[in-house]
């Protein structure tokens, strides 16, 4: 199957708030998913609709295969580490809750990956903001998942951890594992992102690849072409 999760028409109310309103989306096998939009749109709500950490009032969500969990990796927002404990055992801890026990080699090839290979014996909140994203994402990797969310995973980086943690994600990618991501970096996204999705008001308002999208929209960038379609 060339899908990964078919969501359709999924609603989702806070009280008063229609957090998402008849949002319907695919995700594809291979693809680098931007979920774009302004703060409160809705994009986290939607991953956890999609990720089934919260169930939709209306709408359904159709997965590849009977145990996504099992092969979806997570990076949310925050990662609460253990604190007193190192990067490696964070990395074992998190894994264990998962269900996987990975051997010690396992946890160095994650951390290499990561490009962590230095920092496993340093206790995880002494880390760096961005080796701390980054650790969130091995710990997301820890079971080889074939689909990867990350929410915000450059948010309050330096520039020179953003791109750490940006030369991660494409790796992760040209290795074959596709991901989901959310972010406010339009320069980002469109160095990313092989598609990208545009929330506002809980439903999509724009949807396609980034060139092609500019071209719809005649616009120079994607942070015009968001300030435009954000603001209508
Ligand atoms: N648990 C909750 N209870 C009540 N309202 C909520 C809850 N979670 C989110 N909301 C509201 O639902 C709307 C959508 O929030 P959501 O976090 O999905 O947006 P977002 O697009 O991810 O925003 P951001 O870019 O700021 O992370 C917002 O108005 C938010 O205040």
């Amino acid at each position: 199957m060339s899908l990964f999760i078919e969501a359709n028409q999924l609603k989702k109310r806070y009280g008063q708030k229609q957090a998402v309103n008849g949002l319907s989306l695919e995700i594809r096998r291979g693809e680098v998913l931007a979920m774009i939009g302004p703060n409160g749109a809705g994009k986290s709500t939607t991953l956890d609709l999609l990720l089934g950490l919260r169930r939709p009032d209306e709408g359904s969500v159709r997965y590849w295969c009977a145990e996504p969990r099992q092969h979806i990796g997570v990076q949310l927002q925050s990662t609460p580490f253990f604190s007193g404990f190192t990067a490696r055992e964070n990395m074992a801890m998190f894994a264990a809750f998962y269900g996987v026990r990975l051997s010690r080699r396992q946890i160095n090839d994650l951390l290499t990956r990561c490009g962590l290979q230095d920092a496993g014996k340093t206790p995880a909140e002494r880390l760096s903001g961005g080796q701390q994203k980054r650790l969130a994402i091995a710990i997301a990797m820890a079971h080889e998942p074939q689909l990867l969310f990350l929410d915000e995973p450059t948010a309050a980086l330096d520039p020179r951890a953003r791109r750490e943690v940006r030369e991660l994600v494409t790796s992760l990618a040209k290795a074959g594992t596709s991901v989901v991501f959310t972010s406010h970096d339009m320069e980002e996204v469109h160095k990313l992102a092989t598609r990208v999705i545009m929330i506002c008001g809980g439903a999509i308002i724009a949807e396609g690849m980034p060139d092609r999208l500019l071209k719809q929209y005649q616009a120079g960038d994607l942070e015009e072409l968001y300030i435009r379609l954000s603001g209508e």
